[in-house]
């Protein structure tokens, strides 16, 4: 059986069942978090503006530091041999952010980022402890002090002309960070695989966030947690517009070492190499 658990995330049993979702499926819904979907369409139609003007091309992504503007096609899911038909932009606190769009996305980043670090301490709370052994330190003081933790604002397009064969929205990857946080997309799409190969649709109603487990998270926890594959699929035909999502990666300090011999910093340039971000 594949249930995503939907929880709430102001509900005194949320956080054992949470961590349960993820332990069963990699995946879990929250819902009555403090992110409004008001506030959530507000900064789509805000970065839909950018997206549609020529100035993101003043913003393109700066290789060393991964900020910025990457343009349609610029990512492959690791071993895809097809770019995804996506454009997006990448948030770091050190990083830009055109102006217009500084106070919203900045407000909305340190909110999903104090979330993120709750989220860890539930994990954290409801490991068995052979696990939570493994952990070179709690989960949550992992992120304290991270400038790493990633929001990624994603534009899929509508679809112009038949893609090329196998090229879809995202294809089937894991993420490489410790937990993602996905508030609801502007449309549906989101999959997630179970271990049989089935395909199921990520609840993503207005109000709702997905969190999944990424490789990070599955590396130190031993496999306890697994990086469920995921993907977003192409539109029907039917309804053909243009899909805003904006996942929020969490990601360790550099330092922190994920197993013995491997630190965060280690892991993540090496998954940068096999997706096609950093040569
Ligand atoms: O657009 C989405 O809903 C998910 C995107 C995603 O999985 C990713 O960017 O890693
Ligand atoms: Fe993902």
């Amino acid at each position: 059986m594949f249930t995503i658990r939907t929880v709430s995330y102001t509900d005194p049993a949320a956080p054992a069942a949470f961590a349960r979702s993820l332990r069963e499926t990699g995946f879990a819904v929250l819902t009555d978090h403090p992110i409004t979907p008001d506030r959530i369409e507000a900064t789509y139609a805000a970065w839909g503006r950018f997206f549609g003007s020529d100035s993101k091309f003043d913003y393109k992504v700066n290789p060393e530091r991964q900020d910025g503007y990457f343009p349609f096609k610029s990512e492959n899911a690791k071993d895809s041999r097809v770019k995804d038909l996506k454009e997006f932009y990448h948030v770091y606190p050190d990083g830009r952010v055109p102006p217009e769009l500084e106070a919203l996305t900045r407000g909305l980043y340190d909110d999903l980022a104090t979330i993120g670090h709750t989220l860890l301490g539930w994990i954290q709370d409801n490991t068995p402890d052979d696990v939570r052994a493994r952990f070179s330190e709690p989960l949550p003081r992992m992120l304290e002090g991270s400038r790493q933790n990633l929001l990624r604002i994603l534009h899929y397009p509508p679809l112009t002309e038949a893609p090329e064969p196998g090229a879809v929205r995202a294809a089937a990857h894991g993420d490489i960070n410790l937990i993602t946080l996905l508030v609801a997309g502007s449309e549906p799409g989101l999959e997630a695989r179970d271990t049989a190969g089935n395909w199921h649709a990520v609840p993503c109603d207005p109000g709702m966030m997905a969190i999944n487990a990424g490789d990070m998270l599955e590396m130190a926890s031993g496999g306890h947690y697994p990086s469920t594959e995921h993907r977003v699929i192409n539109p029907p035909a039917a309804r053909n517009v243009a899909r805003f999502s904006m996942p929020m990666f969490c990601h360790p300090r550099p330092e922190v070492v994920l197993k013995p011999g491997t630190t965060a910093d280690d892991f993540l340039t090496q998954r940068l190499r096999e997706i096609g971000l950093k040569a």
